[in-house]
């Protein structure tokens, strides 16, 4: 399992986050994590997952995996592929990838089987609690609304912060990360004042003109 704080960044299928430029990312991600000393993890695309797993030390998970084991599946990728290419684990159930509570359950449960760490997402403070019965390693909350913009979870729902870890830690003690329009220390410092342990982070960082003084700019808050 991952040191406490997280930084989650989730390259999403931003084109300054795949083919080369995920690489190149993926290397800074790498090189900070190692220069400060905290936990970075690259959530990224099928494509790019297995040669970035080889060519960095940090943790390497997927943003989706399927339901499904393997067999007669068109189209699809399971929780066992990706332990075979070595990668540490996976998003599931992301607010642009959502899936139903029996297949989130399934991913969780294949996971652990398979030793790998799951991340599970939640876009709001009821459905986090909800999901907590499920046993992630951990999870993270993003209002949807505020994915990709410019003001942050921190600053526009602190409420909803509160809630979550509430939620979450009435049923289990589960790590919680948050996410949606974080772009910097201040943001990520909140969010840790408020009892996140962690963020997850996409735009921020993947859409920066310098993703490595974005990235030090949003590890300030974690220090
Ligand atoms: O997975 C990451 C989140 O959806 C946050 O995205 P964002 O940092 O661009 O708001």
């Amino acid at each position: 399992m991952w040191k406490t704080p997280v930084l989650i960044v989730n390259f999403k299928l931003y084109k300054s986050g795949v083919g080369e430029k995920a690489l190149e990312l993926a290397r800074i991600l790498d090189k900070v994590s190692k220069e400060r000393g905290v936990s970075i993890i690259a959530a990224v695309n099928t494509f790019d997952a297995y040669r970035i797993k080889n060519e960095v030390k940090i943790p390497v998970i997927l943003q989706h995996a399927d339901a499904v084991e393997f067999g007669a599946h068109t189209g699809r990728i399971n929780v066992e592929l990706a332990r075979e290419y070595n990668l540490d684990g996976l998003l599931i159930n992301h607010s642009e990838r959502m899936l139903k509570i029996s297949d989130i359950d399934f991913l969780i449960q294949k996971s652990k089987d398979l030793n790998m760490v799951s991340v599970v997402c939640a876009n709001n403070s009821r459905v986090a609690g909800a999901l907590a019965f499920l046993e992630p390693d951990f999870i993270a909350m993003e209002p949807p609304e505020l994915i990709g913009g410019n003001v942050s979870v921190s600053t526009a729902k602190p409420e909803a912060i509160v809630e979550t870890i509430e939620a979450v830690k009435s049923v289990r003690n589960i790590p919680v990360l948050v996410g949606a329009g974080i772009k910097n220390g201040k943001d990520v410092r909140k969010a840790i004042e408020l009892g996140a342990e962690g963020v997850l982070v996409a735009s921020g960082v993947v859409k920066a003109k310098d993703p490595e003084m974005a990235l030090n700019d949003l590890i300030g808050g974690m220090m």
